[in-house]
């Protein structure tokens, strides 16, 4: 070995990447769960250590520092809880800090216990593998010669029920398999959607085999919507988003979101989320909020419309209004529809696949004294070498069905480009 080959090896064995706690957790079988914040450089990861995971009501005011997942079809739809899986930071990493080298890796938290320093000893001993990781990350789409005429007669169903005045708005979601040949390796898919997309919220969630009673899964995301989130200064934000466009010309230029141009069903499918987050503001009397918008929002090879909602929790005295919006917006109309109980039931009825965890959401909480929960669309799950994306369509009685099908195909592409 050279003088140099050998100094780059003492340098790889004495800090683990992310790529190697990422693997150590799925080798040992605990779940763990990688995430990059909207517009921030810093990359964490956490591993859970303890029991294995159930749903639990969840509750940002009470919990420690962690990340929470939770289903589209949780108990929170009907019960108001939003439920999810709560994987505790026992063993909490960060890399890519500001001002830190790219790629080092710093311990934020270690539970020095027998499991906790067994966890260490492990990540050393996957250090020292020659590839930590498989390097596949190349995919092929899996054609499903039904899945367009499939969600096109659901699309119509759906517009029939809307027109005779049942709801008024559903959104109907679809799915699109992916194969990797092989197990890919899920740090570079990571980097590579953090690299696609620095506006996005972009994480990688590991649960292993048993949790809800399921087999191990992996789920991917980049996703451009906040659900609820309190920072350490108390400020609550969340956001309206709907209404879809390409945000490139047939020709391959990018628009300026100035130039995108909205249609008056789109304008009303957002105006629809607005209403039922004003609504939810109402039922806890709540005046004291700041709406900014609708805008035209840049989400990747997407646009979306936007209006931002934020409240100064510590001016209103309402330290709990995270947990509290949380539990009356989740799901949210951007995902589900409007009135809630009568699409959940048209979604339940007509959708072919279990929505899983997407749809549903998923964040950081209480790290570094901040909550940052996000819906959990654009997004994948991860079973051995086969992906299943998840897109769907927002619609009201003005859908028309071929044109709602190509939208979701523009959503699938969202990971599909990210990730190439
Ligand atoms: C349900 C999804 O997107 C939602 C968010 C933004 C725009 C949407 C729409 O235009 O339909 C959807 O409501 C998805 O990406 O699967």
């Amino acid at each position: 070995m050279t003088a140099l080959s050998d100094s780059l090896a003492t340098v790889r064995l004495s800090s683990p990447s992310l790529s190697h706690i990422w693997q150590t957790a799925y080798e040992t079988a605990h779940p763990a769960a990688m995430w990059r914040l909207p517009l921030q450089t810093e990359k964490q990861l956490i591993v859970h250590l303890g029991d294995t995971l159930t749903e639990q009501p969840t509750d940002l005011d009470e919990r420690p520092p962690g990340f929470a997942i939770g289903l589209f079809n949780s108990a929170s739809a009907t019960h108001n809880e939003a439920s999810a899986y709560y994987l505790q930071a026992d063993q909490h990493y960060v890399a890519d800090a500001p001002g830190t080298a790219p790629g080092s890796v710093q311990t934020r938290h270690l539970t020095h216990t027998a499991v906790g320093e067994a966890f260490e000893q492990a990540v050393w001993r996957v250090m020292q593998q020659d590839s930590p990781a498989s390097a596949a990350t190349s995919f092929a789409e899996v054609p499903d010669p039904e899945a367009q005429a499939n969600f096109e007669a659901t699309v119509a169903e759906a517009v029939t029920e809307m027109k005779a005045g049942n709801f008024w708005k559903v959104v109907i979601s679809r799915t699109k398999t992916l194969d990797f040949g092989q197990q890919p390796d899920v740090t570079v898919l990571f980097d590579r959607l953090c690299a696609a997309y620095p506006a996005a919220f972009v994480s990688a969630v590991f649960l292993p085999e048993g949790t809800g009673g399921q087999p191990a899964q992996i789920w991917l995301s980049a996703t451009p919507e906040r659900l609820v989130s309190v920072d350490a200064n108390g400020l609550f934000k969340t956001v309206a988003l709907a209404g879809t466009q390409s945000a490139y010309y047939p020709d391959g230029t990018l628009k300026r979101t100035a130039d995108a141009l909205w249609s008056q069903k789109e304008i009303e499918e957002q105006a629809l989320v607005s209403r039922y987050i004003i609504g939810c503001f109402k039922k806890i009397r709540l005046r004291e909020y700041h709406e900014e918008g609708p805008k035209t929002a840049q989400a990747g090879n997407l646009m979306h419309l936007c209006s931002q909602y934020s409240v100064d929790t510590r001016a209103v005295n309402f330290p709990q209004l995270g947990t509290v919006m949380l539990r009356l917006l989740h799901p949210t109309s951007a995902v589900c529809g409007m009135p809630r109980p009568e699409a959940l039931a048209f979604i339940q009825a007509h959708e072919r696949h279990n929505r899983g965890f997407y749809a549903g959401f998923l964040g950081p909480v209480n790290i570094d004294a901040a909550s940052s929960l996000f819906v959990h669309i654009r997004c994948l799950k991860l079973a051995g070498q086969t992906a299943t994306l998840y897109a769907g369509a927002g619609l009201t009685e003005d859908s028309d069905p071929q044109k709602e099908w190509l939208e979701t195909e523009m959503k699938c592409q969202t990971l599909v480009r990210g990730m190439r």
